[in-house]
């Protein structure tokens, strides 16, 4: 047995982050006899801010780069990594973070809204590193495979979620612009020769601005360049506004303001621009000095005009109440406290808010705290056709069955920054009417588009390796599971088109004999994949990174009621191995209920799922026998916890996260004392599984007997790990139990 087996189990966020304190003795109790060595690694939204300002803090509070480090290790066979989700912040997120860990005495610099000094400017330039989705495209160092494990599968037919009632004269529906956008400007190349591009923009006025001096490109890879018009945008947005108000629906805007940092803020920003513009333009005297962004959303406005006298912000305030009068209602994130869909950029993200909608029998939150049908504004029609696909669908059948419904796994390219989610550093933010060029080393224009000042242009890479590597990904799958592989690509598409010749090209490299794999458009796709989940068969979906993003939210939240409960590994390209956990986020509101009333109720199961993948991993890549048993076990007490429905309530007073975990531990430890393949691991294990057993009403008693008073855990975003393990782990007798199994 080798003794160098390490899992890195990484620290994050909100719910993920508090679940940790409770899981992670569990995990550790379990393996530390075996030589394997649980690691932590920070990556936290203020661990990465902590990290990349050490000169302005005191020795004790620095903390290594511990992303950097990771980054390093994905691309090594011996990664071994449990990732948990992390916040992908918005610049309000980012800035909330920031204030909190001054007050707790980090002397972290502001993120100045409009920087002058050198140091100023420095600062947010960091920060801008930090924000948005920084750490995901780090660490994916390989393309994706989510899907629902037979057991999560069958524990959803037995067990099955609610699904709003669909009717066939709901209102729902997608809009999406039809000229102007991403989808209809696309352009692409395929690099012949290692070496780099440059973009430039060729001013109208003959000037010259370099956007991007080197941006190193491989033989083999697909570039491709495209420009969203702001004023095709805007012409959009205000039709759109009518017509919800005609056709009195909610109006809601669905975009990944989190992941698509640069473009997508700016996006989110011309629909608080237009909605609110009567009142922006009444008072821009008073608000431009104050620095209002509206592509931070409306609660930027919100916070800066407290900095006015009472008189003059009750007025402003007013003024917005009666624009709801006239304007169509918003979708809200808060009826209760007034929180629209434009208040913060990151607040409704498309992956999570679509599904959420269309389980929802299509409808979203209306100010009066009920539900009505709304128009989804997904303003780039790459994508957006698929939900209006699944939204007819549902119009003309009803709402899926979880009970016999089918499943539909991802094989999603992603590793090396592919395509829309490794462009921010290639996104820009035109400021002068021109021209922009991508050129070769040898000054050949690859691609170019003429733009207007306000347009957002962008460029993506896809290398040559991933995609083979996706290509026998998908293969493999289909051939695994023996189902149809449907690779949705849009012929339409100046990127896909590119695809589409790739994909006929290494499939030949694979045996596809018997395999039934096909080419269709996204929406083709979709109406093919959801006519067999209606007849209860899978489709394996293979993808490009964003409908990998959207379609692993999309069809486990229709199947499983949440994406917590999927499977997710990343097969590094190194030979080493990131498993994710689930498919979903850090789950925001699961801590403010738990601020409230003490009751997670973040559901762990994608992490149990990651630790099984990833001890089997140690037993594969290690041959270490008895991490191939911790891992077979540990799959076991999996199917007995859902078996045994011990998920975390989502109601205060039922077993939480903290009891869910106390399970896991009770059936794996049973597990381990049942087994006969490795006697140690079972004479070691079976005192646990008695005194867990023995132990079961006092330990679910001390559990849950803490819930219903708000708790204290000393910060959000950088809470005190002394009061959130305290609060974690309130069973005296469980910890006892696991501290003498230590010894
Ligand atoms: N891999 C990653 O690192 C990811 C990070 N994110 C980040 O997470 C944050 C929040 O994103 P958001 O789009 O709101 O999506 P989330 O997935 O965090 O939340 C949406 C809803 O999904 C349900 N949910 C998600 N995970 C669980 C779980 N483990 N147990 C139970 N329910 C769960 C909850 O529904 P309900 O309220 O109905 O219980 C939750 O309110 C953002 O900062 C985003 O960037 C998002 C996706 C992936
Ligand atoms: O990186 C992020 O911000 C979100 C990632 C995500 O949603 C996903 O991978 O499904
Ligand atoms: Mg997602």
């Amino acid at each position: 047995m080798s003794t160098t087996s390490k899992i890195v189990y990484t620290l994050t966020d909100e719910a993920p982050a508090l679940a940790t304190y409770s899981l992670l003795p569990i995990i550790r109790a379990f393996t530390q006899s075996l030589g394997i060595a649980v690691e932590t690694r920070d990556i936290s939204l203020a661990g990465r801010i902590i990290a990349n300002f050490p000169e302005y803090l005191n020795e004790k509070q620095k903390i290594a780069d511990h992303l950097a480090e990771l980054g390093q290790l994905a691309v090594t066979p011996e990664a071994n990594i449990i990732k948990l989700p992390n916040i992908s912040a918005s610049l309000p997120q980012l800035k909330a973070a920031i204030k909190e860990l001054q007050q707790q005495g980090y002397n972290v610099p502001d993120y100045v809204d409009e920087p002058k000094t050198a140091a100023e400017k420095e600062a947010n330039a960091r920060y801008d590193k930090i924000k948005g989705s920084a750490v995901n495209p780090v660490l994916r160092e390989g393309n994706s495979d989510r899907r629902a494990p037979l057991s999560v599968k069958n524990y959803a037919r037995k067990h099955p979620h609610r699904m709003g009632a669909w009717s066939a004269d709901s209102k729902s529906h997608v809009a999406h612009m039809s000229g102007g956008d991403f989808y209809g400007s696309e352009k692409s190349a395929l690099i012949a020769d290692n070496g780099s591009v440059k973009i430039e923009l060729l001013t109208k006025d003959g000037g010259v601005q370099v956007l991007k001096d080197k941006t190193a490109v491989n033989a083999g890879e697909i570039i491709d360049a495209s420009v969203m018009s702001k004023k095709a945008l805007r012409r959009f947005i205000a039709e759109q506004l009518d017509d919800a108000k005609k056709q009195g629906v909610l109006l809601s805007v669905h975009l990944k303001a989190t992941m698509m940092k640069v473009s997508d803020p700016i996006i989110f920003g011309q629909f608080v621009a237009e909605y609110y513009q009567d009142v922006l333009e009444r008072f821009a005297d008073e608000l431009k000095p104050l620095g209002v962004d509206v592509n931070n959303g409306i609660g930027d406005l919100y916070a800066k005009i407290r900095a006015l006298p009472a008189g003059r912000q009750a007025e402003i305030e007013q003024a917005i109440q009666a624009l709801y009068q006239v304007r169509p209602e918003l979708a809200m994130v808060n009826s209760d406290k007034g929180i629209t869909n434009l208040h913060v950029p990151s607040d409704v993200i498309v992956d999570a808010s679509m599904p959420a909608m269309i389980r929802d029998s299509g409808k979203m939150w209306g100010a009066d705290g009920k539900l009505h049908d709304t128009k989804a504004v997904i303003p780039d029609r790459c994508y957006a056709g698929v939900y209006q696909v699944v939204i007819d669908d549902c119009k003309r059948h009803g709402a899926y069955d979880p009970t016999t419904m089918g499943s539909v796994p991802n094989v999603g390219l992603m590793a090396q920054k592919a395509e829309e989610y490794g462009s921010h550093d290639k996104t820009f933010h035109i400021k002068q009417d021109g021209v922009v060029k991508v050129t070769d080393g040898n000054g050949r224009v690859l691609l170019e588009h003429a733009v207007d000042a306000g347009d957002i242009w962008r460029m993506c890479q896809a290398k040559d390796a991933p995609i083979q590597d996706w290509v026998k990904l998908a293969v493999n799958r289909a051939r695994e599971s023996n189902t149809p592989a449907i690779f949705w690509l849009d012929p339409a598409r100046a990127h896909d088109a590119q695809m589409i010749l790739k994909v006929q090209r290494y499939l030949k490299d694979h045996d596809t004999a018997g395999l039934d794999i096909r080419i269709m458009s996204p929406e083709e796709a979709t109406q093919f994949s959801i006519d067999r989940i209606r007849a209860g068969k899978d489709t394996i979906s293979v993808t490009g990174n964003v409908l990998r993003d959207y379609l692993t939210d999309l069809f486990p939240i229709m199947e499983l009621g949440t994406s917590a409960k999927m499977l997710s590994i990343v097969p590094l390209m190194s030979g080493g191995g990131l498993f994710e956990t689930g498919a979903g986020g850090s789950a925001p509101k699961h801590v403010q209920q738990f601020l409230q009333e003490n009751h997670l109720r973040w559901d762990s199961l994608g992490e149990f799922l990651a630790l099984a993948a990833s001890l089997d991993h140690v037993g594969s890549s290690r041959a270490n026998a008895k991490a191939k048993i911790l891992a077979k076990t540990l799959d076991q007490a999996n199917g007995a916890f859902l078996d045994t429905n011990k998920s975390p309530s989502r109601k205060t007073g039922g077993l939480d996260n903290r009891g869910s975990h106390f399970y896991l531990a009770l059936y794996w430890a049973q597990a381990l004392a049942v087994q006969n393949e490795d006697t140690d691991l079972r004479d070691q294990f079976a005192p646990l599984a008695k005194t867990l057993a023995g132990q079961e009403d006092k330990i679910v008693a001390e559990l849950n007997q803490v819930q219903g008073k708000p708790v204290d855990i000393g910060g959000y975003y950088h809470p005190s790990p002394e009061l959130a393990s305290r609060a974690m782990c309130p069973s005296a007798t469980l910890n006892t139990a696991l501290k003498d199994f230590m010894v």
